[in-house]
Order: structure tokens, then C-alpha cells, then sequence
């Protein structure tokens, strides 16, 4: 029996899926389309309403599925074909290629923000019966809004004080209790993203672990937490593992750390399933092992034509092919050949899933560039850990590529692309975009005085900092080494230069430490606006100028450009 067997939600969420994926070659066709159109000094009308209604399916789809903006730029597109199909040829205007390229150019940039989002997005919560933390929306809509809520119990007020302020300005929406009755109150209230928890109260030695405990016992759901103590014995750590607190830290409390595993532990919570292709001409054979990986949480796909693999490797995006070796239309280790044809898909993991057990029939098979083989009849678990440890493998690589792996920020080609679309997108809503160009101050000092580690520490922190306090529609990327690139939407220049200001300050006042070293970090930002600089290049060269003039007046500061340079 399937007892995984998706909801309405989970079907929704997949067809979503299923659309961004399929959009990239849409407007492929789209262009294709366009450039017959164009070829034609009369303009062909077969392919004009082959576009008109590519433009009408996407605005149709896109708007089912709650992707507005899309639709509504190919509503645009879909209005301005229809037009030009109701004028007589000898009337067309001179300038229709170029409006419909540039409409096609901005459903592209959609696209990539959208295959992007896609990429990182996370799974809603399951919170039935505390009431749901909303604080997320918060962020999507309020420039520089704090986000995850912490609740911190202790009964040390400087402690708690001093904690609170410096997760703050890690970007965490703090609230503290210094007593665990207290603490149990608002968690019944409202269920906290995380919880940093001390383990020794007046009215009893492991006090605060029990809390933890009691919460989970009543309510069957548990809590993400981590203990900061003053205790470092058996005892209270024991209580801790019980309680099922994911880290301990003994006192005093280094802010960054808990932040990381803050993270860490909000994090477990986020799981986007592995995408798993099995490929096998005996459907109920393929079914078989679906439902074993569907039963660990994974989202698998069934083909038994091989011919349809092309198409359903780029509309499902698998993490990893499951091969049946003997198909009576071709065999696996054909198919593996095929697919490694494809640049895209050298390192896609795939794995045999056959009853061959002859070792050099098996090797042989594998000479295609083939990950493993899995003999059947499988050992589900056996087949879930194999088919896990490889698909997490080509997730961490697909974030290499658009991620920089210090911080996971975009790395710089993804947001100098990224930026690009957002601009277009801000010139067709009219709307106003500030770019900020952001650099640490005498970070050579750092590294030269406290060493690279605490150097590299001091980039996490800043790149948490910009991650949890602007918006997830704000672009976010590490440009250069020490120098980080974000682009904030829809601000005017002074809200962003206060925004980017109140960062500034609140980074300046987290204190790091190397060994029995302490010490603080300041930054500098130079913005530009839209729509006064109307190019991506033009609005980096203004931030970075005036950029360099915060660092010669002294850094630890902000500038504005206002067109002075
Ligand atoms: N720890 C660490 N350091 C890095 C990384 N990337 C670049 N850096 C260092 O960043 C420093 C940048 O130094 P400079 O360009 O001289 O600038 P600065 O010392 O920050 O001085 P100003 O920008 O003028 O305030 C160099 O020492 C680089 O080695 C990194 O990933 N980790």
C-alpha cells in the first residue's frame, strides 16, 4: 500500500514544477516562432498565430499557478499578436520584431527567476494546532524586515540580554523568557522557528531540558533547539540529547555559532524531495521500486518508453536515472550513452537497476559512465541509502554552480544574470530598483591580525546577515572576495540607503573572536538607482564609485549616488 500518496498540494506543488521546468523550452519554441515571423517581410501568419498562442497557453498556465507576473507579460504579448494579426499586412508597423523580441526577453528573465526560486524554495510547515508563525511573509514584503522567530529561555539576564541583541542582528526576531513557565506559555501561543534553551533553572537542575521535553510530550511535535549552558556534565547533556536539542553550547555564548546552528536546525525542517527517474519497460516492476522510494520521501517518475527519455529527463529534472539494463527497444547501457551525449547531463547519476548478477557483464555495462549497479531483488533499504547518497551528491553540485560555496550566496556569474532580468522586470512594472555594491573594510587586517578562518567567519556572518534581513526577492550575491553585490527591488534610493545604513550598524556591532581574541568588523556600500541609471552595468559602475569614495572618507559608511561622480 502507498501510504505516501500525494495531496492536492503535493500535486499542485509538482505540476508548478513541471511548468517552470517546461518553460525554458517554451520559449524556446516561442523565438523559433519569431524568427520564421520575422523572415518574412510580410510577416508569416501561420507562425504569427502559432505565437499568439504559445503567448496565450503561457499566460493561461502561468496565471493557474500563481505566477502573475509571467502571465502577465504574456498576456502583453498574447494583446500585442493579436493586434498586429487584426491589421491588414500593408499596416503593420516597422517596429513590431522589436517589441515582440523585447516582450519574449522579458518572459525569459521571468523564467530564470522563476527556475531560480524553484531551485531554492522551501516546503510550508506543518503546524497544526500552534499558531502558524507568519513572519515569512513579513520578509517577502517589507525591505530589511527581520524574519525567523528564536525564543531564548534563560534565567541569566545579562546572558539573555546580550544574546538576544547580537541574534538580532543576525537578522532573528528574539524574544526572551527567563523562566520556563513563561517560556512554555508562548510557545502554546505561538510556535517559535527555533529555540535556544539553558539547561539549569532555581527550580531544578536539568529545568530547561525538561521543559523542552514536557512540550514535546504534550503537544507530539518537537521543537528545533539548541542548549547554551553553564553546565558541562553528563547529566545535563544527556537531558539535552533527550529532549532532542540538536547542538549544545556551553557558556559563554559566541553569537556566530549559534547562529550557524540556528540555521542548521531551522533548516532540518526544509526538505525538498530527490527527483527520481526509473526507466524499465515491466511497469509493475518500476512501480515496485517507486513505491519503495516514494515511502522514503521521494518524488519519482516512471518511464517505460525509452524513446520519451529526452523529454522526460528535461521536464522532470531527475537528481538521478534509475536504468533497467535489458529493454526490449534498446538496452541500458544505449540509453546511458545517449544521455551522456548531452553537456547538461554528463553528471547526472545513473545507476542499473537490473537482475544481472554476472560481475563481467555488469562491468562492462558500466563503461558508459554509470555510478553503480543495484542487483535485483532489491533490499529497500539498501536501495533508498544508494539511491539517496547519490542524488544529494548531484543537488550539492547543481548548487555549486549557481552558488558560492563559502557563503551560498549567488556566486557572480548567476547574479550579474540574476540582476539583469530583475531589471528588465522593474522596467516593464515602472518600478524603482536600488543596487548596492557592498565591501568589508581593511579585511586584509582581519586575516593578516586574526587569520583566515575568522576571516572567512566574518564573511559567513555578513552573508547570514544579508540572507535573513532583506527580502527573498532582493538579489543577494558575493561578487568578489570581500565585495557583495545585491540588488534590492522596488525601494526608492533613500529607503535602501536606510536599510543598507541600519545593516551597516548593526553588522558593525557583532563581535567575533579568534582564539582569546575579540574583535569587530565594519563594512562600506555604495547605491545606485534605477530609473536613474537605466543599464545593469551603469548602476555597478555608479555604486562602485561612490563605493570608493565611502572607503576614502574613512569607510564604516554609506553613499548615495546622486549623479555627481
Ligand atoms: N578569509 C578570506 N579572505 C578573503 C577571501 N577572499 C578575499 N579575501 C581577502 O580580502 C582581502 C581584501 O583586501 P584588500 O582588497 O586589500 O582590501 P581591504 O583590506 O578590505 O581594504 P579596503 O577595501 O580598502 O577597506 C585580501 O586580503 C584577500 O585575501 C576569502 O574567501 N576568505
Amino acid at each position: 500500500m502507498n501510504s505516501n500518496k500525494p495531496t492536492l498540494q503535493e500535486k499542485i506543488a509538482r505540476l508548478r514544477a513541471s511548468f517552470i521546468s517546461q518553460l525554458p523550452k517554451r520559449l524556446e519554441e516561442a523565438q523559433h516562432q519569431l524568427i520564421l515571423l520575422k523572415a518574412d517581410p510580410c510577416m508569416n501568419r501561420v507562425a504569427a498565430v502559432e505565437l499568439h498562442r504559445t503567448f496565450h497557453s503561457l499566460k493561461g498556465t502561468g496565471y493557474s499557478f500563481g505566477f502573475h507576473e509571467l502571465a502577465g507579460i504574456a498576456g502583453d504579448a498574447e494583446d500585442y499578436t493579436q493586434q498586429l494579426l487584426d491589421l491588414p499586412d500593408e499596416r503593420t508597423p516597422p517596429q513590431w520584431p522589436d517589441r515582440l523580441i523585447g516582450l519574449l526577453q522579458e518572459l525569459a528573465s521571468q523564467a530564470q527567476i522563476l527556475v531560480y526560486t524553484d531551485m531554492r524554495k522551501d516546503q510550508p510547515l506543518e503546524t497544526p494546532f500552534f499558531e502558524m508563525n507568519d513572519s515569512s511573509s513579513d520578509k517577502d514584503s517589507k525591505p530589511g524586515a527581520c524574519n525567523r522567530l528564536v525564543y531564548i529561555c534563560d534565567d541569566e539576564i545579562d546572558q539573555v540580554t546580550h544574546l538576544s541583541y547580537q541574534l538580532r542582528c543576525f537578522g532573528y526576531q528574539v524574544e526572551h523568557f527567563t523562566e520556563t513557565q513563561e517560556f512554555d506559555r508562548a510557545v502554546m501561543k505561538k510556535r517559535p522557528d527555533a529555540v535556544v534553551m539553558d539547561v539549569r533553572f532555581p527550580h531544578g537542575g536539568t529545568a530547561g531540558t525538561d521543559a523542552l521535553a514536557n512540550i514535546q510530550k504534550v503537544t507530539g511535535q518537537q521543537l528545533p533547539a539548541i542548549v547554551l549552558s553553564g553546565r558541562d556534565d553528563f547529566e545535563a547533556r544527556l537531558s539535552a540529547v533527550r529532549a532532542g536539542c540538536q547542538s549544545y553550547f556551553t557558556k559563554p555564548a559566541r553569537p556566530l555559532e549559534l547562529a550557524t546552528a540556528l540555521d542548521e536546525v531551522m533548516e532540518e525542517e526544509v526538505f525538498e524531495p530527490y527527483r527520481i527517474l526509473i526507466v524499465d519497460d515491466e511497469p509493475e516492476v518500476a512501480q515496485y521500486h517507486s513505491l519503495i522510494l516514494e515511502e522514503a520521501g521521494m518524488l519519482v517518475h516512471e518511464l517505460s518508453q525509452p524513446a520519451n527519455l529526452l523529454a522526460t529527463l528535461q521536464e522532470f529534472r531527475p537528481d538521478l536515472v534509475l536504468l533497467d539494463v535489458y529493454m526490449p527497444d534498446c538496452t541500458g547501457q544505449e540509453l546511458s550513452a545517449l544521455i551522456r551525449q548531452f553537456p547538461e547531463y554528463l553528471s547526472l547519476p545513473i545507476v542499473y537497476l537490473s537482475s544481472e548478477t554476472d560481475r563481467q557483464k555488469q562491468f562492462s555495462a558500466m563503461q558508459v559512465g554509470v555510478e553503480g549497479f543495484i542487483t535485483k531483488p532489491v533490499i529497500p533499504e539498501e536501495l533508498v541509502a544508494a539511491v539517496a547518497l547519490r542524488a544529494e551528491r548531484m543537488r550539492s553540485l547543481r548548487a555549486l554552480m549557481v552558488r558560492d560555496s563559502l557563503t551560498g550566496l549567488y556566486n557572480h556569474t548567476t547574479t550579474t544574470e540574476l540582476i539583469e532580468g530583475a531589471l528588465a522586470q522593474a522596467k516593464r512594472k515602472q518600478e524603482s530598483l536600488a543596487m548596492v555594491m557592498l565591501d568589508l573594510d581593511s579585511f586584509k587586517e582581519v586575516n593578516d591580525n586574526y587569520g583566515h578562518v575568522a576571516g572567512d567567519q566574518v564573511l559567513l556572518a555578513l552573508s547570514r546577515i544579508l540572507r535573513h534581513r532583506l527580502r527573498t526577492n532582493d538579489i543577494v550575491g558575493r561578487y568578489g572576495g570581500e565585495e557583495f553585490a545585491i540588488l534590492l527591488k522596488d525601494v526608492t534610493p533613500q529607503v535602501a540607503f536606510e536599510l543598507v545604513d541600519q545593516l551597516r550598524e548593526d553588522f558593525s556591532k557583532i563581535r567575533f573572536s579568534s582564539g582569546q581574541q575579540e574583535f569587530y568588523c565594519t563594512f562600506s556600500a555604495g547605491i545606485s538607482s534605477f530609473p536613474f541609471y537605466l543599464r545593469a552595468e551603469e548602476l555597478r559602475i555608479a555604486a562602485d564609485k561612490v563605493l570608493y569614495r565611502a572607503k576614502k572618507e574613512g569607510r564604516n559608511q554609506v553613499k548615495l549616488d546622486d549623479g555627481n561622480e
